[in-house]
């Protein structure tokens, strides 16, 4: 388990993480879902005790990670998969590492079985393509056979094939009770894995809910009226309940589109939309994020 609290990290004049606040459970996938700059990748390096944090705590399975007396037992991160010394074939990369940590060289074939690598596991991670890069990554991660596991954008890039591979093995490490920690810039993405979702944007928390749980809260009727309050104090009185929308309109739900219509007749309000929405994550994700989108101008990253 990892537990976030009050998580903050500023680099010079940004603020990167923003007093985050969550709990990563074991048995399921969490989906650490963000637009780009949202601190997705901070927040996993604040978890790895890559960086300091400037307030807040961060532990694993109760303590600092970094205070793990063996931490690749506890905790396995692909972080930036390009991470590997060219020149070392897959084999010596994973015999290295855990001859630094403390994990018997059998678990190194193990784990080059399990990240389909067994048959190239004599050459060079330098002629790896990207995908390969991905599965030696994630044979890092799992060779301590930890019980955390954080992935940040395992899938981008990916071709279908890597994708799906990818996805599977997330979904196995949390059947067996692991905790999987997962970012990504798409709600599509998270949609194909994730059971759970902490959505964030410029640092902060947005939303820290069950997938299934998002997708109920965004069903609705678009309604915009040209006195809106009016229109959803006479909607509260029939049963309706009523949130702000995107620019101005109301996202209604308990009541029919018919009572919408009776509630502005009887007001006196003139609706000039009324859209009944299917729920769509994505929709949950865009409006959720919308104001809080951070573009970097001339930075050379692409928004996914
Ligand atoms: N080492 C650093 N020095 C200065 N600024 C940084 C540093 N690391 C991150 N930032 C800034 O902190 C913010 C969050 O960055 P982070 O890389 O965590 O975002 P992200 O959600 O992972 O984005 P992406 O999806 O693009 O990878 C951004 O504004 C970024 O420019």
């Amino acid at each position: 388990m990892i537990v976030i609290d009050g998580l903050t990290k500023r680099y010079g004049d940004t603020t990167a993480v923003d007093g985050l606040t969550f709990t990563v459970r074991p048995g399921r996938v969490t989906g650490l879902l963000g637009p780009t700059g949202a601190g997705k990748s901070a927040t996993m390096r604040l978890i790895l005790g890559l960086d300091r944090a400037d307030a807040g705590t961060v532990t694993v399975n109760g303590r600092p990670y970094a205070d793990a007396p063996r931490p690749m037992r506890e905790v396995g991160a692909l972080l930036d998969a390009r991470a590997v010394h060219p020149r070392r074939t897959a084999r010596d990369h994973l015999r290295w590492l855990a001859r630094s940590n403390g994990v018997p060289a059998a678990r190194v074939d193990e784990v080059l079985w399990t990240a389909g690598l067994a048959s190239v596991a004599r050459r060079r991670a330098g002629t790896f393509s990207l995908g390969m890069c991905r599965r030696l990554g994630v044979a890092a991660a799992l060779l301590g056979d930890p019980g955390v596991l954080l992935l940040d954008e395992p899938v981008n890039g990916l071709d279908a094939e890597g994708a799906k591979w990818i996805r599977e093995l997330m979904r196995d490490l949390a059947a067996q009770g692991r905790t999987v920690l997962v970012s990504s810039r798409l709600m599509s993405e998270m949609a194909q894995t994730a059971d759970h979702l902490v959505v964030i944007a410029r640092g902060r928390l947005i939303a820290d809910a069950g997938m299934d749980e998002f997708a109920e809260g965004e069903a609705g009727i678009v309604v915009r009226a040209d006195l809106p309050a009016l229109l959803a104090d006479r909607l509260r009185t029939v049963g309706g309940t009523c949130r702000p929308g995107p620019d101005g309109a109301l996202i209604v739900t308990g009541v029919e589109p018919r009572e919408i219509g009776e509630a502005a007749l009887t007001t006196g309000v003139v609706l000039s939309e009324l859209t009944p929405r299917r729920a769509s994550l994505e929709q949950a994700y865009l409006d959720l994020t919308r104001d809080t989108l951070e573009f970097h101008a001339g930075s050379g990253k692409d928004a996914g």
